[in-house]
């Protein structure tokens, strides 16, 4: 809940802590189509606070939660029939996510275990050279390079690249410039379309796909990189996965995984001025907490999003993540199709193709009737200019009021996550969050660093000066396309008087990989996603807000208001999507039917039976009994940058992180000797084996780099009552188990781990006994994956025995959305330091298509 409200604003909200009432609507019994029907039982659960939602808030709701697997079952995946997909008058209403979903199952096991197709594949540098090292070791090849885009943006430098030859000189920092080097190497080596420095297309990842009609509507989307989310603001399902799993899509196109829970949040009635969408997400953030969406697919929608631009809609699905949803998704309408015409990769507009991609686009919408598992409602007008105050992004506040302390939460958790927050941030409680002064601004990062972005601050700063106490002002513009953009609009110029750098895109100071970063205790006014510990720098604090705030506060030096600042008809929103130049290239003109035989050469099969030449399963070490020394850590909402920050996400192995785990609260950083009082550097717990973690462990980034270094010091085993859906993943990837556990069963394991005790985790037995035999807990865990873990399989090797099924849903996809295959660039003339020639795929039978247009 936004706090300090209520002192003036219209319609302030009420003060964390107390109820708020038609916020929440308890939704009725989540219903499931065709097959899963029968299969899916949904138990009604009444969900104390603390489960879903803010830990710092004592909102109650009822959900439904899907009930677990009714039995083990066969151990490979069923055959199960997907025809079905298609709606039929017996089908039931559905939402978005559950069409996107079903459409792209290849295969279903009977303990929910999906294996889902992947129609675009993002890679940056930091979460995929131990992913292609993988592929290299298997001798595996990319299955789908025309499906696959790559670009560098995490480490590379956002300076002047006027004289710019190659990556391999221009970046300065060893290890960064390992990264960018290494991944060169790669997409050379796998045939994939990058867009390097020296490529004006470069730029942020999330800020590309959609800017080159990557990403497109309906379509599945994942990159190694947790704002993946984004992406959903066209209707796709998008989001964020660890390296592991960037190795399994580069491999088989395809990632395992299960349904995720349906949520809605609704806002409705009209933005007021000086409030952006970023204002909207940080106000639902505020509402439903980090974990709130944990488990869930969250639409958003309501008559507030139908009214905001393509580029607003994106920088709302970008911080699904920071709610602790699986991916955001917003419904395609005009607005979308508008947005898409004229992308390289769209359909060329007006031609059949994009007039059936539009009918198609037209019918993913939820349908009237659909059941949410969780809704949410927001009166658009309860939401002001909103920022955070602390290290999480559920810290939010109205810029109208005062830093909150602990007297403001109601849990023991809260109030003491609380106190850290301020003295991590050097704030006093009750302080007016106007009386903050500030050293840097960014604006810039994947959630707003689009054209729109830059055209709402520039409206803000245009024939003023930046405060005198301000150190840096950086804009940073998310792709070199932005950049350019912006400078024919002559926006560099209104910064650049104005007293703000004007710098080359990357993502810059939103997680300081790179060289722009702040110092220990200086304090940020930024318009990207995280305010955690450390995030922007050691030291570092942040404040996110929107774009025109940041702009204020650049002005003023302090926390500022922007409606202060700038008059309403400068700080409205955009209506309209902006257009930028993106090249007149569209596939029908790069990609002939020349080119479709020879890039969909590949032989054909319609047996639907395991290949006999399907390559062997391999191996990790696996799982049984784990014995060992437990240590408790039982904190709330442990972030992925604190166990292993940003600094150690520059390497290219897997293996050697254990040092760095927790680095930032186990080592002084002033002399770099450990903490006495940190929980790994005490005896017993040098020696841990197993972490007890408190609820939504592991939330923030995907670095897979989190499991390896639990791993790497030792940890193979972490019971929590809760996680972050990412790090979840990513542990069960690396032969790791987390367990989930309440109640008395975690009171009892963390009473042994808090007593020094060793506990015995018996994963075929599902048990957790005390050093003396006493039984702890027994456990849950899905068939699959234990199997996977007892038995040390490799699921990528499982996955590539179903092969047929994949190329049967590949045929499938070429008769419907033919403009996904091939790669609209195979024939551009290319400014990038690599040149991709085009590489085979696997054939499809594009001679059947239909006549219809596909309808879900
Ligand atoms: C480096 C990457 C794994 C990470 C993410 O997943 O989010 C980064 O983009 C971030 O914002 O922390
Ligand atoms: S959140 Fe920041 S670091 Fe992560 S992809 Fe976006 S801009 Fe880059």
């Amino acid at each position: 809940m936004a706090r300090g409200e209520g002192d003036g604003l219209e319609g302030g909200g009420t003060k964390d802590g107390r109820a708020v009432g038609s916020v929440w609507e308890a939704s009725g019994a989540s219903e499931r189509v065709g097959k899963e029907e029968a299969r899916s039982q949904i138990a009604s659960t009444d969900i104390a606070a603390e489960h879903i939602s803010n830990p710092r808030t004592r909102h109650s709701l009822k959900t439904q939660m899907p009930a677990p697997p009714a039995s083990a079952g066969n151990l490979l995946f069923l055959q199960l029939l997907h025809e079905s997909n298609m709606p039929s008058v017996t089908t039931p209403p559905r939402t978005l996510y559950d069409k996107v979903l079903e459409y792209h199952i290849v295969d279903e096991r009977d303990d929910g275990t999906l294996l889902l197709y992947i129609d675009r594949h993002l890679v940056h540098e930091v979460t995929s050279p131990q992913a292609f090292e993988g592929l290299r070791n298997a001798s595996r090849k990319v299955r789908r390079p025309d499906c696959t885009l790559a670009t560098t943006d995490h480490n590379v430098p956002t300076t002047t690249r006027k004289n710019f030859k190659d990556v391999g000189s221009f970046v300065e920092e060893q290890d960064s410039r390992t990264q960018c080097v290494t991944l060169e190497e790669n997409v050379k080596a796998f045939g994939l379309t990058y867009f390097g420095l020296g490529d004006k297309r470069q730029g942020i990842v999330h800020i590309i796909g959609p800017e080159q009609g990557f990403t497109l509507p309906g379509t599945t989307v994942v990159c190694g990189d947790s704002h993946t989310s984004t992406h959903g603001a066209f209707g796709s399902l998008a989001f964020g996965i660890g390296t592991s799993e960037v190795e399994h899509v580069l491999a088989t196109q395809t990632l395992i995984t299960k349904r995720s829970k349906n949520m809605k949040v609704q806002v409705d009635g009209e933005l007021a001025p000086g409030v952006s969408s970023k204002d909207i997400v940080l106000y639902v953030i505020g509402q439903i907490g980090t974990a709130g969406g944990t488990g869930a697919v969250i639409e958003f929608c309501g008559s507030a999003i139908r009214g905001l631009s393509m580029e607003a809609r994106m920088s709302i699905c970008n911080m699904s993540i920071e709610g602790g949803a699986r991916a955001g998704m917003i419904a395609p309408d005009q607005t979308t199709f508008d947005y898409l015409k004229g992308r390289p990769l769209s359909p060329k507009y007006d031609s059949p193709e994009w007039k059936r991609a539009v009918t198609h686009w037209n019918s993913l919408k939820t349908d009237e009737g659909a059941k949410f598992d969780i809704e949410v409602n927001i009166d658009a007008k309860d939401i002001a200019p909103t920022i955070s105050w602390g290290t999480s992004p559920q810290d939010v506040v109205a810029i109208t009021g005062v830093v909150p302390g602990p007297d403001d939460f109601s849990t023991p958790a809260a109030k003491e996550a609380c106190i850290r927050a301020l003295k991590y941030m050097g704030l006093t409680a009750g302080t007016p969050m106007q009386d903050v002064v500030l050293d840097k601004v960014f604006i810039g990062s994947c959630t707003n660093a689009r054209i729109e972005d830059l055209r709402a601050a520039a409206r803000v700063v245009e024939g003023k000066k930046v405060a005198a106490n301000i150190k840096r002002a950086l804009i940073v513009p998310g792709s070199g396309l932005v950049k350019k953009q912006a400078e024919d609009e002559g926006l560099d110029k209104i910064f650049v008087d104005a007293g703000f750098e004007w710098r080359e895109a990357g993502c810059s100071m939103c997680l300081g990989m790179n060289p722009d970063i702040l110092s220990p205790q200086e304090r940020c006014a930024s318009t990207s996603n995280r305010n955690f510990e450390g995030r922007q720098g050691a030291g570092g604090r942040t404040h996110l807000m929107s774009p025109v705030m940041a702009a204020a506060c650049a002005l003023v030096g302090k926390l500022a208001d922007v409606r202060k600042v700038a008059s309403a008809a400068h700080v409205s929103p955009a209506k309209a999507s902006p257009k930028i130049d993106v090249g007149d290239a569209h596939v029908e003109d790069v990609l002939d039917d020349e080119d479709l035989d020879r890039i969909l050469d590949a032989p054909e099969s319609d047996n639907d039976e395991v290949q006999t030449k399907a390559p062997a399963v391999g191996g990790m070490p696996p799982f049984t009994q784990l014995k060992g020394i437990a240590a408790p850590m039982e904190q709330s909402n442990i972030d992925t940058d604190a166990i292993i920050p940003k600094q150690f996400l520059k390497t290219i192995k897997r293996s050697g992180l254990g040092t760095a785990l927790f680095n930032g609260w186990r080592y002084d950083p002033a002399t770099g000797k450990d903490e006495p009082d940190f929980i790994l550097n005490k005896d017993p717990y040098r020696n841990s084996k197993i972490l007890v973690a408190g609820p939504n462990f592991g939330c923030g980034s995907s670095r897979e780099h989190a499991p390896w270094a639990l791993l790497d010091f030792g940890i193979k085993c972490i019971i929590a009552p809760s996680y972050a859906d990412i790090f979840f993943n990513n542990t069960f990837k690396n032969g790791m188990l987390p367990l989930n556990l309440e109640g008395e069963a975690y009171e009892k394991v963390l009473a042994e781990a808090k007593a020094g005790r060793e506990i015995e985790v018996d994963l075929p037995a599902q048990t957790i006994k005390s050093a003396d035999g006493t039984d702890l807990a027994k456990f849950e865990v899905e068939s699959f994956r234990k199997h996977c873990l007892v038995n040390g399989l490799d699921d990528i090797g499982l996955t590539m025995q179903l092969e047929a099924k994949i190329k049967k849903f590949e045929k499938r996809r070429t008769e419907d959305t033919p403009w996904l295959d091939g790669s609209g660039y195979l024939k551009r003339d290319r400014n990038g330091a690599v040149k991709i020639e085009a590489v085979p795929v696997p054939k499809t039978n594009r001679g059947e298509t239909k006549e219809e247009p596909l309808e879900w």
